[in-house]
């Protein structure tokens, strides 16, 4: 819903507030000071150096905890306020991983309670995060499955690492779980119908140079350069007058958030009813098994 209202009102309140920055000079200037200082948590860092950059760092993988949902909302709300953000570079502070997606155990062996707390914080993210107003580009410096590779789509812009190893796409399928409909969508409007059908029914993850030729990423470069080809296009992005881009942004966007928005609730249902089913805590425990047997 807040993301939806920061869709709908944010280009001209920006504009106001602009003239408000102005007009109250030395206030305006201190409040700027305060909002751009870094912020430190305690999974998302962010650096307001050159480009503001959130990087998740939730070790060992960066797998999304109701936690690390939480505190990403909380900052990516924070950098939506700050009138100094106009774009913001999601990365990951290790090498080789983006993010493994949801943290499975979070849908593993707990109450209904705490599987619609956590789902909630999962919409919330998105909402935040597909419907900013700011520039967003994703750095994809690792591998990216499922809840990962949302995230990357949620951006305007993906760069991935060259790495063949590094593979990223919507897997759910191979966890005996289903991408609900706002995964879809989201991937609908990122590499188009056909693609998105085969991709969730096979749980298909692209190893990086596929996934530049499908577009589910825009550019490939070394990993060294994945952070400062970051930093370039977001001036590139940033030269667009700010109203022009966030209206036609909103725009592509709006129908797929406002589908979301009007079905939350039964959204949070099904994946609650869905994930309590003996049959899913037994695929999931089967899969998290498995992960810790590969060692
Ligand atoms: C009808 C429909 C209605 C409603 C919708 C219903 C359901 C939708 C439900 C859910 C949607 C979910 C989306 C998701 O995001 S699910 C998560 C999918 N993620 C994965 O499959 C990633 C699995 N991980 C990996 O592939 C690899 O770990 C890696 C490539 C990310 C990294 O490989 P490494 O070799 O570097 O590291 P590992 O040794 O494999 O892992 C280290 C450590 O981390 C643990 N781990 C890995 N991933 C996760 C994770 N996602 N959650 C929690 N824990 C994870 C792994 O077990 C290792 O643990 P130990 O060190 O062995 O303890």
């Amino acid at each position: 819903m807040a993301a939806q209202a920061v869709l709908r009102s944010s280009a001209p309140a920006r504009l106001l507030s602009g003239s408000f920055y102005i007009r109250k000079g030395v206030l305006a200037s201190w409040q700027h000071y305060q909002s751009r200082r870094p912020f430190s948590n305690e999974k998302v860092l962010v650096e307001l150096d050159e480009s503001t950059v959130m990087k998740m760092k939730n070790p060992p993988v960066n797998s999304l905890s109701l936690d690390v949902l939480t505190e990403f909302s909380i900052s990516l709300e924070k950098l939506e306020i700050d009138r100094g953000c106009r774009g913001v570079i999601l990365t990951s502070a290790f090498p080789k991983i983006f993010s493994a997606g949801l943290d499975i155990t979070e849908m593993c062996g707990k109450s209904a309670e705490h599987y619609a707390a956590f789902w909630r914080a999962v919409q919330e993210m998105w909402l935040k995060l597909y419907g900013s107003n700011m520039v967003t580009i994703a750095a994809i410096n690792g591998s990216s499955p499922a809840g990962g590779c949302l995230m990357a789509m949620c951006c305007d812009y993906r760069i991935m690492a060259d790495n063949p190893k590094f593979a990223i796409g919507l897997n759910e399928t191979q966890l005996g779980i289903v991408a609900p409909f706002w995964f879809k969508e989201t991937m609908v409007n990122t590499v188009g119908n056909r693609v998105t059908e085969q991709s969730l029914q096979l749980g298909q993850m692209y190893p990086a140079p596929d996934a530049l030729k499908i577009g589910l990423v825009d550019k490939l470069v070394t990993e060294e350069k994945v952070q400062s080809t970051a930093v370039a296009a977001m001036s590139q992005w940033l030269a667009v007058p700010d109203h022009a881009r966030q209206i036609t942004k909103s725009i592509m966007r709006k129908p797929t958030i406002d589908n979301l928005v009007k079905h939350r609730e039964a959204d949070i249902n099904n994946f609650v009813s869905f994930i309590t089913k003996d049959s899913i805590q037994k695929s999931l425990q089967v899969y998290m098994d498995r992960l810790k047997q590969k060692k």
